[in-house]
């Protein structure tokens, strides 16, 4: 492969320099996949105002007709996460898979089929028991978002959000234990979610099914390091060629050290597919 088809930075690893060749060299053969937030959408305090980043919308149509398989794996239900990337309604999309809920629920561009399986009840029983808890804790201003599958505490836009959230976690580990849940944290959330799902399990399914050889995939929170897990453990077995890309911020520096490409949040991210869209020549 010419170093002038190579996305700017190149990957630090020779893994992922090897990757990346197969990519650009076969993209038939390769899947790339994205969490949601923080990485296709910039980050903000309100979840239902979040969107994802329209230049690298626009990288992934010129991408997906090339691509094998393009995937949304994310902590948003499919029906959020078709509302805030309109992925729908865009041309260049037609191999798209999105798993939302870390993989409980699904849907497809190709058929348009949606899976979202009934909730567990108790996530329910946990969310009634909420504002109790917070106002217990003189926590009241902590945003709630109702997922369904999983309540998540938000405590960005509070003065002290780290602080907020070192508060919340052993608590709602209490209450997410008592009913059977777990609580996950992530970039200034708790979630509490069935442990049992996650986006390593996810990715692992969808690579499976679709005969990939090569998978990118792009993150930038705790909710990603199973996915991070997954491939590594399918790229030392020589089952796939693999190129981890982290959406780094200072909030969330775990994914770094085990990156193949570090890039500086979704504004770089954009920027990366831009330069990957030229280099596939699509
Ligand atoms: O798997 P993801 O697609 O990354 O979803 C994980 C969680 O992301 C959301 O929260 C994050 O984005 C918000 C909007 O920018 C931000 O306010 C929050 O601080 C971030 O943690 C989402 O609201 C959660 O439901 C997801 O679980």
């Amino acid at each position: 492969m010419p170093l002038s088809a190579v996305p700017a930075p190149p990957p630090r690893t020779d893994a992922g320099a090897a990757a990346l060749a197969s990519l650009v060299g076969d993209p038939e053969q390769a899947m790339l996949a994205f969490d949601f937030d923080g990485t296709l959408a910039p980050i903000i305090d309100d979840p239902e105002q979040a969107h994802a980043h329209d230049r690298s919308l626009a990288a992934l149509q010129r991408i997906g007709p090339c691509v094998g398989k393009l995937a949304v794996i994310t902590g948003r239900p499919v029906r959020t996460a078709l509302r805030l990337g309109a992925f729908a309604e865009r041309d260049g999309m037609s191999h798209l898979t999105i798993l939302g809920q870390y993989g409980a629920e699904r849907w497809d561009s190709s058929t348009g089929d949606e899976s979202v399986p009934p909730p567990p009840e108790a996530v329910a029983e946990v969310r009634a028991a909420l504002p109790a808890l917070l106002d217990s804790m003189g926590l009241a201003d902590v945003r709630i978002e109702d997922k369904g599958r999983a309540v998540v505490l938000h405590t960005r836009g509070l003065p002290d959000p780290a602080g907020a959230q070192a508060l919340l976690e052993g608590p709602l580990a209490e209450l997410a234990e008592q009913h059977g849940l777990a609580a996950e944290p992530g970039r200034f959330v708790v979630e509490v979610r069935d442990p049992s799902v996650d986006k390593g399990a996810a990715l692992r399914g969808l690579v499976a099914e679709t005969d990939v050889r090569t998978i990118v995939y792009a993150g930038d929170d705790l909710g990603d390091l199973p996915a991070y897990e997954a491939l590594t453990v399918m790229r030392d077995a020589g089952e796939v060629e693999a190129l981890l890309v982290a959406v780094a911020s200072d909030e969330q520096p775990a994914l770094v050290p085990r990156a193949d490409v570090v890039l500086h949040g979704p504004d770089e991210l954009a920027d990366w597919l831009e330069r990957l869209a030229d280099a596939l020549d699509c």
